[in-house]
């Protein structure tokens, strides 16, 4: 199941950071800017941590603690505070938080912190086999298409190998699961899986993130960091966007990987490590070769077995599995029970060409999800954007409220009568036709009216 984090946090630029970074770390995450606005969120649903900053425009981050004890909400809070306010920290714990960390953040001690507070809470652990078994059948779905059917067959095969692999694919198509995908079904799978994005690290901090630094090597450096290749020892370590990657960076890069040995910045220490390397990119990294942006002994190295995304304008068949799959995924998150796609909206989702790909179908699913009115999604709440590229058909039936079988109508209008205490108007919008469109089904079906 995804986590789910609460930013409390009035430094809108630092909060929105924060939820694009949780969110590559697979949490899912939404942002509050008040104390008012966090406990307004908090009283419609729950989440697995709390992360907010001591200081607040309304009330401070105590009061959002003792909030949560009156309600006996068990929700872990980390609690965040520039070094002058320790002394808050200090009342904050005293108070219940689970954790503080100061600011400026420290992203891995702040990542090691939530996982600890969530496991606390949860406090049922997983075994290996378990969360395999979880990642196979709940939130991972690989489709019928021919392209599909290649793919998963060359995953297959590669996944219990020690090859590198490379990923490439348009942003979207599933770079980043299919790389977890290959863990799992990997000798590995009980080991860490550790996923760094090459594209958001500052230059200069990218080897501090690869191989970590003791306390004091730079400026910044305050305390003694484990880089990813460590922390992904005897495990997998996933580069995205690995194209983004310095020239200097990637020098250090080819030799860690040569040597299967890093070492801390600012130590003299060797420490050997046993990574398998799964790299995803967008980039065509032939081409950057070619004009001297990336090193070609290191595309050697990371790209023993190479692994194509389709896009999914080109598996068509898996176009309407993927949708109610993620439908299915959005009833559960949003508490809603829709049973699927009417024909418009399915064909005009069949003829779209998708450019973002999964992620982009993934979202206006959840969005259409929490619009519809009835118990179908229509073409209507798929959004502007597929019903300008839907054909006149579809285009057309959106307007007609003909469904699939009279039998189904004629419930739906029952029902929606009965949902709105028999208001026509209501009833109407319920069901997202005009008044006199219903009028005429009531007589049509001999309703009462
Ligand atoms: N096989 C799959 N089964 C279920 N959901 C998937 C699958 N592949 C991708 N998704 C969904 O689509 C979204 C995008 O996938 P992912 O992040 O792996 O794409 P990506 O190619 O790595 O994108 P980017 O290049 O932008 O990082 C994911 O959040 C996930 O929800």
């Amino acid at each position: 199941m995804t986590q789910s984090i609460l930013i409390v946090e009035d430094d809108l630029t630092f909060a929105t950071m924060l939820k694009t970074w949780l969110g590559k770390k697979g949490y899912e995450v939404e942002t509050a800017s008040t104390n008012a606005r966090a406990r307004k969120l908090l009283t419609t649903r729950d989440f697995s941590l709390i992360l907010s900053d001591l200081r607040l425009p309304d009330q401070d981050g105590i009061h959002l603690l003792s909030w949560l004890r009156d309600l006996q909400k068990a929700t872990p809070v980390i609690i965040m505070t520039s070094y002058a306010e320790i002394q808050g920290a200090v009342l904050a714990m005293k108070e219940g938080a689970a954790d503080y960390v100061s600011k400026p953040v420290q992203p891995d001690e702040l990542l090691k912190k939530i996982k600890e507070a969530i496991s606390q809470e949860s406090k049922v652990v997983a075994t290996p086999k378990e969360s395999k078994e979880n990642f196979a059948t709940q939130n991972f779905l690989e489709g019928e298409s021919e392209a599909a059917r290649q793919l998963y067959n060359y995953v297959n095969l590669v996944a219990p190998t020690q090859m590198s692999v490379l990923i490439n694919g348009a942003s979207g198509t599933g770079k980043e699961y299919v790389a977890h995908r290959i863990h799992q079904l990997s000798k590995r799978a009980d080991k860490p899986f550790i996923a760094i994005d090459c594209g958001s690290i500052p230059k200069d901090l990218a080897a501090s993130e690869f191989f970590g630094h003791v306390k004091g090597s730079f400026t910044g450096a305050l305390t003694d960091k484990v880089g990813a290749f460590e922390e992904a020892n005897g495990g997998t370590l996933f580069l995205d966007e690995i194209g983004n990657l310095s020239y200097e960076v990637q020098v250090q890069l080819l030799r860690a990987l040569q040597e299967r040995r890093i070492r801390r910045i600012g130590s003299t220490k060797e420490i050997e490590v046993d990574i398998r390397l799964v790299s995803a990119t967008n980039e065509n990294l032939k081409e950057s070769i070619s004009k001297g942006n990336f090193r070609e002994d290191l595309y050697h190295r990371i790209n023993e077995f190479t692994l194509l995304m389709p896009a999914l304008k080109d598996r068509q068949e898996d176009i309407l599995l993927f949708a109610n799959f993620f439908l299915d995924q959005a009833n559960r998150e949003l508490d809603r029970h829709l049973i699927g796609f009417d024909a418009a909206a399915s064909e005009a989702m069949q003829n779209y060409s998708w450019p973002g790909n999964l992620r982009q179908l993934k979202n206006i699913v959840k969005r259409a999800t929490l619009l519809a009115q009835g118990d179908f999604i229509s073409i209507r709440e798929l959004g502007d954007e597929i019903l300008e590229h839907a054909t006149p058909d579809a285009q057309q039936m959106q307007h007609s409220f003909v469904l699939h079988d009279e039998e189904t109508e004629k419930q739906r209008i029952l029902n929606a009568l009965q949902q709105t205490g028999n208001n026509k108007t209501k009833a109407a919008q319920l069901l997202g036709v005009d008044r006199k469109t219903l009028y005429n089904k009531l007589k049509l079906y001999n309703i009462p009216q």
